[in-house]
């Protein structure tokens, strides 16, 4: 691999910007392609991937560059070249580059990769939650797994199609796909591309959505014809899934704090023709209270850590700290305890997290059995999704009936 000047220029403002400035990685990557119109497929994956290559190995090739924060532009060029020696890519002979110590990188990679908080690249108040909360074994497996690269799943929009029918679709525009054994929905793709560039995207015949997502909505058991609501829709990736399993009737409450998710939510709904969604932003505790006791169907994506998400979201492991999982799992179990009595009796609930931990996942079901608002609910099933045992996102779903 041949490397270009302003293309690894261009990843390492981004990593400026993303280290230094705190901005969020997908945001300043989004910025920084728009910054060339010239580039092409394979320059625009150049910048993305190893942008996210790098956020994603950030405290192992800090260690071998031997560079701390914040970055100075040197450091980041270091930690570049730490990319290169380490994925076999020819260092070329520019100024940033003079003197790249190439074996010392390897005996420095040979040696910290004996290390796990080295090797998988997490912050120490990481590594040691996750193997307090899933063990030594299970946390060594999934940490590895979730920095994976993630595939891109799709799901077809039954509404306007069928797997085999978007395949074929799909085809005819140059992108090729293959099913995903038990995910009736989904469609994998063979090589990343700009999906959301056809005319099939375009045209609402599918959503990106990673294929454990893709089991929440199912989990719901949701018929057409109920009434069902989705209390932290979000810009509503498992809404428009629950419309699709609906078959467009009935009715779908979507709700969210945020009123900017909610509008996407909608743009995203006319795509797709789900007609039966109407969103309805949380400004005040009245907005649930309305819908106490009306709803045959309750689902709660809860705000999360996004653990189980790290091979899609690697900034994560960056951005989080233990004071943000105190608030959120006080928050998880604030959610549960309202937002549960919008289940009408005989009606059902899904709790799901992106998280593996169990501290954001049984934990809380068991807790919420135990306070009042928990008391009338009866734990049916839950499901708890590894990555390293499913090949997708980690997740977890809970689904508990009124009775
Ligand atoms: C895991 S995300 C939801 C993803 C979404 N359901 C989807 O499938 O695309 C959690 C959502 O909860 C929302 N949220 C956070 N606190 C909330 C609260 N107190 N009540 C309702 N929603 C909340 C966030 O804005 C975020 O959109």
């Amino acid at each position: 691999m041949r490397l270009h000047r302003n293309l690894v220029f261009a990843t390492i403002d981004a990593l400026a910007e993303i280290f230094n400035e705190g901005n969020y990685a997908d945001k300043v990557i989004e910025k920084t392609l728009k910054r060339d119109k010239r580039w092409g497929s394979r320059d625009r994956s150049f910048i993305a991937e190893t942008t996210y290559d790098i956020v994603r190995w950030k405290r192992l090739y800090a260690e071998i560059a031997e560079v701390k924060e914040p970055y100075k532009r040197e450091d980041l060029f270091r930690m570049f070249a730490v990319w290169c020696v380490l994925r076999g890519i020819t260092i070329p002979d520019w100024p940033q580059f003079e003197k790249t110590p190439e074996r010392r990188i390897k005996g420095r990679f040979d040696e910290l990769s004996r290390i796990r908080k080295f090797r998988e690249s997490v912050p120490d108040w990481m590594d040691k939650l996750g193997e307090e909360e899933l063990g030594e074994k299970v946390w060594t497996k999934e940490l590895h797994a979730l920095n994976e690269q993630a595939p891109v799943v799709i799901r077809a929009n039954k509404l306007k199609t069928n797997p085999k029918e978007l395949a074929q679709v799909l085809s005819e525009e140059g992108i090729e796909t293959s099913n995903l054994r038990n995910y009736p929905e989904a469609l994998v793709l063979k090589e990343r591309a700009n999906i959301f560039k056809t005319k099939a995207f375009q045209n609402g015949l599918f959503e990106v959505q990673d294929a454990s997502s893709q089991r929440v909505a199912e989990f719901l058991d949701v018929k057409p014809g109920m009434r069902v609501v989705d209390t932290c829709a979000g810009a509503g990736g498992k809404t428009l899934h629950l419309a699709a399993l609906m078959e467009n009737k009935g009715q779908i409450i979507a709700l969210d704090i945020y009123g900017n998710k909610l509008k996407e939510l909608k743009r995203r709904a006319k795509r797709a023709g789900a007609h039966n969604v109407e969103t309805r932003s949380i400004d005040s505790t009245k907005v649930i209270k309305k819908l106490y006791n009306s709803a045959d169907r309750v689902l709660i994506d809860a705000p999360c850590s996004g653990l189980g998400v790290l091979s899609r979201n690697p900034d994560a492991k960056w951005k989080l700290d233990p004071e943000f999982l105190d608030r959120i799992r006080k928050t998880q179990l604030e959610i549960l305890e309202q937002y549960s009595r919008i289940v009408k009796e005989g009606g059902k609930l899904v709790y799901a997290t992106c998280s593996i931990l169990p501290s954001e996942n049984q934990k809380q079901v068991q807790k919420f059995l135990k306070t009042e608002a928990g008391k009338p609910f009866r734990l049916m099933k839950e499901k708890v999704i590894l990555s390293s045992e499913s090949g997708y996102d980690g997740f977890y779903m809970a689904l508990l009936e009124k009775e």
